[in-house]
């Protein structure tokens, strides 16, 4: 299999380069007229994937949404991502594991390779514990061509102050991070674009210097719509590193639903101004 970044350029390139996130929160379930249970986000997820699925190159389910809701919630959330595999779309679960190395081999289990609880194209981490707590998953990543998304600059006003806090060498805590996924990257892929790829939100002004330090990494960018930046802002911000950004985009889709040609219409519309404005 090629890796996911082979795989998302492909898609990328026929369908789209945005990422839905599938949030169903209890907002987004009552204004479909959904319950607000397991059953309630299963069906969101499922007629967002059956009505956009064509359109999409991948979806980003929040795992945090299903998980809510207890065993049922995990039942609901593999049943969505059955459907975005027979959608042909790839998987990123935004689950945000964190931890130590030896525990997060046991998430690795969970969330990567066919044998997995929940195998998925990707997944989302933390690296609070250091870049070098992840090696076990970033070499589970490599072994079964899966992406990672390290969070490195989040799109949320309070994270900045820990993200661009200065070590005594003059580099953020993000610019840090950033290279050490690159050298990550490097190890595992040479030259090439690596499994490791990083969360960098579309709503901060400053990314420049971290995106400069992370050339073989796909960028997962949310913060457009809801969360007030536009496509515009990405190709603004991320200038020539915005042809590798996954624009991340969940309520600002979901929120033209539960209709159907709204949900298309509201997708296509984004995905034309990523492939216009970040190419
Ligand atoms: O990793 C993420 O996806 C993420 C990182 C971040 O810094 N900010 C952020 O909003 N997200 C996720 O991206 C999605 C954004 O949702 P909307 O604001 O509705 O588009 C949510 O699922 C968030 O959990």
């Amino acid at each position: 299999m090629p890796s996911f970044a082979v795989r998302y350029f492909e898609i990328a390139a026929r369908r789209s380069p945005l990422c839905v996130g599938i949030d169903p929160g209890a907002e987004a379930l009552e204004r479909w007229n959904l319950p607000v249970s397991a059953e309630g986000a299963r069906e969101f997820g499922l007629r967002l994937v059956e009505a956009t699925g064509d359109h999409v190159g991948v979806f980003k389910p929040q795992v945090a949404f299903f998980e809510r809701f207890g065993p049922k919630g995990f039942v609901a959330l593999a049943d969505v991502m059955a459907a975005i595999q027979a959608a042909g779309a790839l998987c990123l679960s935004d689950c945000k594991r964190l931890d130590i190395d030896h525990t997060l081999v046991a998430y690795a289990d969970a969330w990567l390779g066919e044998e997995a609880g929940f195998p998925s194209d990707a997944i989302t981490v933390g690296a609070y514990t250091g870049a070098g707590a992840l090696r076990p998953v970033v070499t589970r990543a490599a072994e079964h061509e899966a992406g990672l998304f390290v969070l490195v600059r989040s799109s949320n006003p309070h994270g900045t102050g820990l993200q661009t806090a200065r070590h005594a060498d003059g580099r953020t805590v993000a610019e840090e991070l950033a290279d050490e996924i690159t050298a990550f990257n490097r190890e595992i892929s040479g030259e090439a674009t690596g499994p490791i790829g990083a969360v960098v939100g579309a709503t901060a002004d400053d990314v420049l210097s971290i995106l400069d330090r992370l050339p073989q990494s796909l960028i997962l960018a949310p913060g457009v719509g809801a969360q007030g930046a536009t496509i515009a802002d990405i190709a603004r911000r991320f200038g020539p590193h915005a042809r590798r950004t996954l624009p991340a985009v969940s309520r600002g889709v979901h929120g033209a639903g539960p209709n159907a040609a709204a949900l298309v219409e509201a997708v296509l519309k984004l995905s034309d101004e990523a492939a216009r404005l970040l190419d």
